[in-house]
């Protein structure tokens, strides 16, 4: 099996992985976390969300976060824009790449953002508009490809019909994602091929939570596919507002402890990204969700 000799992974912990948090975190924490991230060598970092602070409070704090953190030359900072009400906020915060995003479920689009999948579209095309015009790269996120939490199941043609709608109003790239962490090898595989009718190689990648701990089961099917970009939260932070006892993203520690293992380069330091999977640890008071970090400040501790 040949795969991939170089992968790009997007740090979601900033966002996917703290949005969920009952307490709120401090502006100034979130900021050394992105500050510490791209330190360990991470090139691509979800900063934040512009969505309504009654429906994700964590988030609120998006332009003290953007505005506080010192961006570093190389790396590309990203943040969710549902509406363009998110997005004229967001734009202000010059990121680098805005994020819409949709699901391949009715009733997750409904619970999520409050309007069909079909209306989402229709909210999204201007977003996507104004920011291909101002020079911000586009990536449009699908949740629930494999399966919902209202739906179960959800067919690879849905998902398809997703990433043609993504793809129809000017998306560049699309991230498959498994939001509840149901999906197993083949169910996966099965997504990103539905998604491939419509999107190239490399404009794909995985975003797989580990709720029933097969998430590096379907990286690795990923791999095998040639996907090489890839999204995970330090720490294995996270968890959906919208999809009840989700876990968190795969830890970005045991994702980049597998690619280093299998000679893959990252271009990520694993010491320095496990100490900053430590600090945000600590700060929410709780032991990392990373088996790897685990087992290697054990071995640090001696
Ligand atoms: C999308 C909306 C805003 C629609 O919410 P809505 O209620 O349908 O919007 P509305 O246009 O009717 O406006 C209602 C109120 O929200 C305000 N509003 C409207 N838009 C914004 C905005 N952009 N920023 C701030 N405020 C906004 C607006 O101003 C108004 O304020 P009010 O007059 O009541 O004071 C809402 O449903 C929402 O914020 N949902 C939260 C979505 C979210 O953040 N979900 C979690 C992220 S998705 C995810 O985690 C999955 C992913 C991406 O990681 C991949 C995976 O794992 O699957």
């Amino acid at each position: 099996m040949s795969y991939p000799s170089r992968v790009q992974i997007i740090d979601v912990g900033p966002r996917d992985g703290l949005q969920n948090e009952k307490q709120p975190v401090p502006a100034a924490v979130k900021i050394e976390l992105v500050q510490r991230l791209q330190t360990a060598g991470l090139t691509e970092i979800e900063v934040t969300s512009y969505v309504s602070p009654k429906w994700v409070p964590q988030m609120a704090d998006n332009h003290a976060v953007m505005q506080g953190m010192a961006r570093q030359a190389g790396v590309r900072y990203s943040v969710l824009t549902p509406n363009l009400k998110g997005y004229e906020a967001a734009v202000l915060d010059q990121p680098d790449e805005i994020v819409v995003f949709g699901a391949a479920s009715e009733a997750f689009s409904q619970r999520n953002i409050n309007c069909s999948i079909a209306e989402s579209i229709e909210r999204f095309a201007p977003v996507v508009a104004a920011a291909k015009a101002a020079g911000i790269a586009v990536r449009g996120a699908m949740s629930c490809t494999v399966g919902c939490p209202y739906e179960g199941d959800i067919a690879p043609e849905r998902v398809a019909y997703l990433a043609g709608l993504m793809k129809g109003i000017g998306v560049e790239r699309v991230d498959v994602a498994d939001t509840i962490g149901v999906g197993t090898p083949r169910k996966v595989q099965a997504a990103i091929e539905a998604t491939l009718q419509h999107f190239g190689i490399n404009q794909v990648s995985g975003h797989f939570h580990d709720t029933y701990g097969q998430a590096l089961s379907n990286t690795l099917a990923s791999l095998e596919l040639g996907v090489w970009n890839f999204q995970s939260s330090v720490a294995g932070l996270g968890g959906c507002p919208y999809a009840k006892g989700a876990t968190g993203n795969v830890a970005t520690e045991d994702v980049v402890y597998l690619l280093h293992g299998l000679g893959i380069d990252t271009g990520i330091d694993l010491d320095a990204l496990v100490d900053a999977g430590q600090y945000i640890s600590e700060q929410l008071g709780r032991p990392s969700g990373s088996r790897v970090a685990r087992a290697l400040l054990a071995k640090r501790a001696g």
